[in-house]
C-alpha cells in the first residue's frame, strides 16, 4: 500500500482540492493522509463562500504528529494544491523536507494552483509568485495548467512547440516530470481537451472529448493530478499513468455532463476512475 500526504483545500459541499482528489486516490488503491489548507463551504467559483484558512504552522504540527507516532517513514509522496495563504507555501516545503528525511524515496508532486480571476478561482495574492520562485527547485513532478505553465515559464505559450519548450525549461530548474493538465492554443482541435506530459527523454500528448458545459466544473485539475500521482505510485510508467488519467478524468467529465451537474460526479463515476472503459492512446510528440 502506498501513502500520500495530500495538502490541499477542503470544501464541505462539492468537489475541489482534497475534496476532488482524496476519494479518487483511495479508489485507486492508495492510502491518503489529507491536510486541509482551507476549510470552505464550497469552492470559490461560486463567488461566495464561508470558512477560513488553516493556521500555516499547523501543517508542520500535523506532520510532526505523524512522525511522533512513528509513521512518517511510510509516506511515499507529498501532493500539494490549493493554498490558503502565501505563508503556507514555506510550510509545505518544510513538510516535504521532513517526509524526505523520513523516507528518501518519497516524491513530491506540486500542483501550482494560481487562481484564475476571470473564471472566479480566487487564490490569495503572493501565492503565485512564491510558487514560481520556489517550487521548481523542490518538486519532483509539477502539474501546471496552461496559465500556470505560462507563469512558471515567464512567457506566453501559443503552440504545442511553445509548451514543450516551456516544460523542458521547467525541467532544467528541477522537476523530472511536468504534467500539463490543460493545454490551450490556437489550432488545437476545437472538440478536444488536451493534456501533455514531458520528461527529459519523452513527451506525450493526450486528447479527450471536450463537453459543452453551461458552467465549467471546478476541481478537474485537482482530480487530474491526484489520479496521475496515484497511478505513478502504483508502478505505472509515464505513458500508462497518463493514459489512465486521461480516461478516468474523461469518465468523470462524461458523467458530470450527462447528469447536467456543475459539481464533478466522482461518486457516480467511481468504478470508471478505477477501471475506465474507454481508452485514449497517448501520442508521442
Ligand atoms: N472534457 C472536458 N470538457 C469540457 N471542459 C472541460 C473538460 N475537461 C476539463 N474541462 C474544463 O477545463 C477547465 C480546465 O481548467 P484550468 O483552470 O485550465 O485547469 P485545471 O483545472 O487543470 O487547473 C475547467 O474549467 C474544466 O471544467
Ligand atoms: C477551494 C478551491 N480549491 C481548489 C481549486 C482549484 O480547482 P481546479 O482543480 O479547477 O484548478 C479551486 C478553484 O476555484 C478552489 O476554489
Ligand atoms: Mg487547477
Amino acid at each position: 500500500m502506498k501513502h500520500v500526504l495530500s495538502i490541499q483545500s477542503h470544501v464541505v459541499y462539492g468537489h475541489a482540492g482534497n475534496s476532488a482528489a482524496v476519494f479518487p486516490m483511495r479508489r485507486l488503491g492508495v492510502e491518503v493522509w489529507p491536510v486541509n489548507t482551507v476549510q470552505f463551504s464550497n469552492h470559490t467559483q461560486y463567488g461566495r463562500w464561508a470558512g477560513q484558512a488553516l493556521e500555516s504552522s499547523q501543517i508542520t504540527a500535523l506532520v510532526d504528529g505523524i512522525a511522533a507516532i512513528g509513521e512518517l517513514q511510510r509516506c511515499d509522496a507529498v501532493l500539494s494544491g490549493y493554498l490558503g495563504a502565501p505563508e503556507q507555501a514555506a510550510y509545505v516545503i518544510e513538510a516535504v523536507r521532513k517526509v524526505r528525511a523520513a523516507n528518501p524515496q518519497a516524491i513530491y508532486l506540486c500542483d501550482p494552483v494560481m487562481g484564475h480571476p476571470e473564471k472566479g478561482c480566487v487564490v490569495q495574492p503572493g501565492i503565485q509568485q512564491y510558487l514560481v520562485e520556489h517550487m521548481p527547485a523542490v518538486a519532483d513532478i509539477m502539474a501546471p495548467n496552461h496559465l500556470e505553465l505560462e507563469k512558471l515559464a515567464g512567457r506566453d505559450i501559443d503552440s504545442l512547440a511553445d509548451a514543450l519548450a516551456a516544460c523542458r525549461d521547467l525541467i532544467a530548474r528541477g522537476p523530472k516530470l511536468v504534467l500539463v493538465k490543460h493545454l490551450d492554443y490556437a489550432g488545437k482541435p476545437v472538440d478536444q481537451f488536451e493534456m501533455l506530459v514531458v520528461s527529459a527523454s519523452e513527451a506525450w500528448l493526450g486528447r479527450r472529448p471536450l463537453y459543452p458545459f453551461d458552467r465549467q466544473p471546478v476541481g478537474v485539475g485537482d482530480l487530474t493530478s491526484g489520479v496521475f500521482l496515484a497511478r505513478t505510485l502504483s508502478g505505472d510508467d509515464v505513458k500508462t499513468a497518463f493514459e489512465h488519467t486521461l480516461a478516468a478524468v474523461d469518465a468523470v467529465m462524461a458523467a458530470t455532463h450527462a447528469a447536467g451537474e456543475y459539481e464533478l460526479q466522482l461518486v457516480a463515476a467511481q468504478d470508471e476512475i478505477a477501471r475506465p472503459q474507454r481508452h485514449f492512446d497517448a501520442i508521442a510528440v
